[in-house]
């Protein structure tokens, strides 16, 4: 998208006619279903095997329309088709954003090539790579060092290259082979590696070290920590001996990442490596060879179905017209609840203890992506972006924080998602759980829809005194999003559905979703700081007062 046609989104009428909207609109949700009994039906979508009711929303027909216009206004539809077709989006970077070429078919028609690359070959080359490796492991063909078949994946990856294989892991753990268990070690504390690698058996256990750049700190520095305890407690045993550190490490090691140079640098052998390209963002990496643990232990088969689901949400995506796009829909309303009605965090709540990591694995996909201050023509915004995502699985958040959407002062839309099949079928007596859990499921989105008007809280015979106490005000937004079963598509549809909110909401707000500029400060100066940390004195004396006080906390209480 060149400069020239990026307008300010602020200065469009549709905007404007928005401000109004929010200045005069005051959407009630009791009223506007007891008025419109089509409410439901008419604001209710399908998306591949979604079902996503947006009726519970403070839109009506005017702020509908309106919000439209926006998407037509700032080119939603003319910016997603250039990301399909590998236009250099990420404009901070010069690069393409092709995430949605790793879920394209084999064979797909017409063939997607840009810059003279075979994306689909390229693609599914790797992906051919991964399976054909998957299907040895799992198998026993693939053995460690000592013939032994392995029985834990140990990812370590951090951001993009951790949070969405241990999301989908705990997602679709009942799928896994029933040899294989995953692990995943991200954070730098020492904590991570010694509480992860501590009980696991070198001899059955394989590494497999995601970073896309092979270059983050504590990847690198996990990996090597790795390596030391695989090569010390094999040679404990006497399963190695001199000279037989790089047939274990070969044995033992994959590596994914888009610097095959680097990896080859750490001691990986590049055959046991698999690759992936600039034009795919950390966030948005699951689906490439970040994946390779869930391939491995979830199996190829599941693998593939995952990206099919991906796949099928793109293509609603990029069909369905403007009215009727769930994404497209979803991200004008968040714009609609942040910029014009103040909302300043959204939840996501889902009702599947599978997706527990679902709300952490949102939060980098949404705020890496569009926490950003300036567009990407360099100007300044001039509204906010980015929402703020955070939240828990029901019916646990209910007991937590649920009393602040329902009484707070603040407005904070959510997002419930549910699945009507259980992964476990358990009964209670004749009663059985997952219609108790369902239930939960509709009644918050009916109790923050409607609320309790005093007259109803009266009527039930309370003390006057506590009526306001008791009084639900209602009309707080949510969207409500079912489906079948929780899948492995249904879950490729889930993550694709939130891509391409992200991507609606940023395209409006004029902003590069793609590039992360803000972790780049933190790292550089984390590294900068080592030697005062050390011990080093000038090095000590350099620092801001803050600092340097901390610095010397730690170097006074750090016991040994
Ligand atoms: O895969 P890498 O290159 O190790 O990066 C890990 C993560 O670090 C970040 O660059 C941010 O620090 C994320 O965008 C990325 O997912």
């Amino acid at each position: 998208m060149s400069e020239s046609k990026l307008t300010d989104v602020t200065t469009t009428d549709a905007w404007e006619r928005l401000d109004e909207l929010a200045e005069s609109a005051d959407v009630d949700l009791r009223a506007a279903f007891a008025e419109d009994a089509d409410r439901a039906s008419s604001l209710t979508f399908d998306a591949a095997d979604l079902r996503v009711d947006l009726s519970k929303n403070l839109v009506d027909k005017d702020v509908l329309s309106a919000l439209l216009d926006l998407a037509r206004t700032t080119g939603v539809e003319e910016r997603r088709d250039a990301m399909f077709a590998g236009e250099k989006i990420n404009v901070t970077e010069n690069r393409s954003v092709l995430h949605t070429a790793l879920r394209r078919p084999k064979g797909a028609q017409p063939p997607l090539v840009v810059d003279g690359q075979d994306v689909d070959k390229d693609v599914h080359e790797v992906l051919d790579r991964i399976y054909a490796f998957a299907d040895k492991v799992r198998s026993g063909e693939w053995t460690g060092v000592t013939g032994r078949p392995i029985e834990t994946v140990v990812n370590i990856g951090i951001g993009g290259s951790d949070l969405g294989p241990v999301m989908v892991y705990e997602a679709l753990k009942p799928l896994r082979h029933e040899r294989l268990t995953a692990r995943f070690i991200s954070n730098i504390d020492p904590t991570d590696a010694a509480e992860k690698l501590g009980d696991l058996d070198p001899e059955t256990t394989l590494v497999v070290v995601a970073s896309k750049t092979f270059t983050t700190l504590e990847t690198i520095t996990n990996a090597r920590v790795a390596r030391t305890w695989l090569l010390d407690g094999l040679r404990e045993r006497g399963a190695i001996g001199e000279g037989q550190d790089a047939e274990a490490v070969a044995k033992h090691f994959v590596a994914v990442s888009t610097a095959l140079d680097k990896v080859e640098e750490f001691g990986i052998d590049p055959k046991n490596a698999f690759g992936f390209w600039d034009w795919v963002g950390g966030r948005y990496s699951v689906d490439s060879a970040i994946g390779t643990v869930l391939a491995v232990v979830l199996g190829p088969r599941v693998f593939s179905e995952f990206l099919a689901g991906f796949r099928a949400m793109d293509e609603h995506f990029l069909s369905a017209p403007l009215e009727s796009n769930v994404p497209v829909l979803m991200g004008l309303i968040n714009v609609w609840d942040s910029n014009f009605l103040g909302a300043e965090t959204h939840a996501v709540l889902p009702y599947d203890q599978h997706l527990h990591r679902f709300p952490a694995y949102l939060q980098q996909l949404t705020m890496e992506s569009n926490g950003k201050s300036v567009m990407w023509d360099g100007r300044e915004v001039s509204d906010e972006t980015g929402e703020i995502f955070w939240g828990e699985p029901g019916t646990n958040g209910q007991h937590a924080f649920y009393q602040l959407i329902h009484q707070g002062t603040r407005l904070v839309p959510c997002d419930f998602i549910a699945f009507a099949t259980p992964s476990y079928d358990v009964k209670d007596g004749d009663q059985d759980v997952h219609e108790l859990f369902l239930a939960n499921f509709f009644a918050q989105t009916k109790a923050l829809a409607f609320g309790k008007t005093a007259d109803e809280v009266r009527a039930e015979g309370i003390d006057e005194s506590i009526v306001p106490a008791r009084t639900f005000p209602g009309n707080q937004p949510t969207t409500s999003i079912m489906a079948p079963k929780l899948t492995p598509s249904v879950l490729g549809q889930l993550i694709a559905l939130y891509e391409h909110i992200v991507f609606v909401e940023g395209t409006i707000w004029g902003i590069d979703s793609f590039d992360q500029w803000g972790v780049e400060l933190g790292k550089k100066l984390a590294k900068d700081l080592a030697p005062a940390i050390a011990g080093d004195e000038a090095a000590i004396k350099a620092q801001d007062s803050s600092t340097r006080s901390l610095i010397e906390y730690y170097r006074a209480n750090r016991a040994r």
